[in-house]
């Protein structure tokens, strides 16, 4: 195969990016209509004439997909890139899905927070609670992994306090419980595989100045 046939393959997550992420690369040119059908159960969508291919996968397996090489370029939340911790570049901050991942619980847990107490953390993402909590605040935690409305651990006494996502902060409000100490900012980023920013430097940075260009100009 010349180096012209090579396809560049994205992996995008599915859920609340996706859409964005279609946006943003048609704003500079890239489309892909086979993928706009929402009907469709097909998993790899192609754009033959800019020789690119598209596919949608689980958050957390972009950077997987991205680190093996089997997609050269991923679009993922940050958060996502600090919890899988995979081998990538990330090239790019795409300035959407802005949020910030936080240790919320009900206001009664600040006190155990500030004394440094053995205290239960529930949360989708047991990687970035660790290290928040170990590296960064030195102090010994119980970490209790799950799979989603991770609200619901202080709710149910399951644990202290969470490590999750907030955006608006209504999901918070409306189960009584509130942001204690903020982790860090998150937003889209993109990835790029190690191999594939040596061998395709120049349609990777085409793409990278292209949407660079694009996102501070709006
Ligand atoms: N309110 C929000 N809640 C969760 N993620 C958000 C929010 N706002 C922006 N994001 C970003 O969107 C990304 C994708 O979120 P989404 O909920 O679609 O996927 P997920 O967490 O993998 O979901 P799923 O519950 O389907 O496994 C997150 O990793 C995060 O970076
Ligand atoms: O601050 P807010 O705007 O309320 O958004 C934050 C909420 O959204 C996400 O949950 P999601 O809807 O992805 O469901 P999940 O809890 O099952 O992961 C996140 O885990 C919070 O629960």
């Amino acid at each position: 195969m010349s180096k012209e046939d090579r396809y560049l393959t994205f992996a995008l997550g599915k859920g609340r990016l996706a859409n964005k992420t279609l946006e943003l690369l048609e704003e500079i040119g890239i489309t892909c209509e086979e993928m706009k059908d929402k009907n469709s159960r097909k998993l790899v969508f192609a754009n033959e004439e800019l020789k690119l291919r598209f596919f949608l996968s689980k958050g957390p397996d972009v950077p997987t997909y991205v680190e093996y090489g089997a997609a050269d370029i991923g679009v993922v939340g940050k958060d996502t890139i600090m919890e899988e911790n995979r081998r990538v570049y990330e090239v790019l901050d795409l300035g959407f899905g802005k949020c910030r991942m936080c240790v919320c619980g009900p206001a009664g847990a600040k006190e155990l927070l500030q004394h440094h107490e053995r205290i239960r953390v529930a949360s989708k993402y047991p990687n970035i609670a660790k290290d928040y909590f170990y590296n960064k605040k030195h102090q010994t935690v119980d970490i209790i992994k799950l799979n989603g409305s991770v609200e619901l651990g202080p709710i149910v006494k399951l644990s202290d306090v969470i490590v999750d996502i907030v955006e608006t902060g209504s999901t918070l409000d409306e189960n009584g419980l509130q942001v204690l100490e903020e982790i860090c900012p998150l937003s889209a980023r993109m990835i790029v595989n190690q191999v594939s920013m040596q061998m395709e430097t120049e349609r990777i940075k085409k793409l990278i100045n292209d949407l660079k260009a694009y996102i501070s100009a709006v």
